[in-house]
């Protein structure tokens, strides 16, 4: 079965994956792969230069990542144009990896996945990490490099909580819950939906 695991920045998304992976889940992480795409000699660099010129692009060739940051978090027509190169190649990625993985329980996280409208028919289930966005800002604050500026731009390009909420088939409450219990959760859902039949590869 194949599993879209989504939440807002900070959410515990991540978390959660580690625990569907330990469960038995193959894990495909959909931020991991934009990243390995913008690399000096990725894949998306020649139409992020194309589109939005050289000074988007590091000397060695790789994406200018504070600078795109600063840009598309505050021009919502940018990151569309960005999205426009990058979601279709994180999506053809992410299934050429699903389609390569031998387990049961195949997990896409994806930041966007409400918002991208590429995945509701391709996953069976919507598993969304909530919490209240106070709590968001506080964990993301803990990451080096991140100010409250920084927090609140990317808050606001993501789609609303309530949004969010509304397309998951099930949903992990993941605010003032201790990370044992959390984990807890997480391995009943993930027996529920299937990892009790996986065997070995
Ligand atoms: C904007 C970029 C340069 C920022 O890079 P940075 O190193 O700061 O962040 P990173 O890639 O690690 O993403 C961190 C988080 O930011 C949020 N985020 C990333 N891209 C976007 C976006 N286009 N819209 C809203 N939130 C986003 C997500 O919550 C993500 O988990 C980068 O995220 C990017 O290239 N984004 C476009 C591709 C995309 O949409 N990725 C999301 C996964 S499908
Ligand atoms: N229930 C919890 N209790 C304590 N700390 C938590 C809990 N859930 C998550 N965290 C911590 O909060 C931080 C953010 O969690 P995580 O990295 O899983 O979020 P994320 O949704 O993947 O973030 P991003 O969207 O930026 O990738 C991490 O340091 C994580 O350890």
């Amino acid at each position: 079965m194949r599993i879209g695991l989504t939440g807002g920045i900070g959410s515990g998304k991540s978390t959660v994956a580690g625990f569907l992976r330990e469960a038995g889940a193959a894990l495909i992480d959909t931020d991991a792969i934009s990243r390995a795409l913008t690399l000096a000699g990725g894949v998306a660099m020649p139409a992020i230069q194309q589109q939005f010129g050289a000074d988007f692009v590091t000397a060695d060739g790789a994406l200018e990542r504070d600078r795109m940051r600063a840009l598309v978090f505050s021009d919502a027509g940018a990151k569309r144009r960005l999205e426009a190169i990058l979601h279709p190649l994180i999506t053809a990625q992410a299934l050429t990896e699903a389609d390569a993985a031998p387990q049961a329980l195949v997990v896409f996280d994806v930041p966007l996945l409400v918002e991208s409208g590429r995945w509701r028919s391709r996953v069976a289930r919507v598993l969304v990490v909530d919490c209240r966005a106070e709590t968001q800002i506080a964990r993301v604050l803990q990451r080096p490099g991140w100010t409250r500026e920084r927090v609140d731009g990317a808050l606001a390009a993501q789609t609303s909580r309530q949004a969010r909420r509304a397309a998951a088939d099930a949903v992990l409450l993941n605010d003032g819950i201790a990370l044992a219990a959390l984990r807890s959760e997480v391995l009943s859902l993930a027996a529920r939906w299937g990892c009790e039949t996986i065997g070995p590869p």
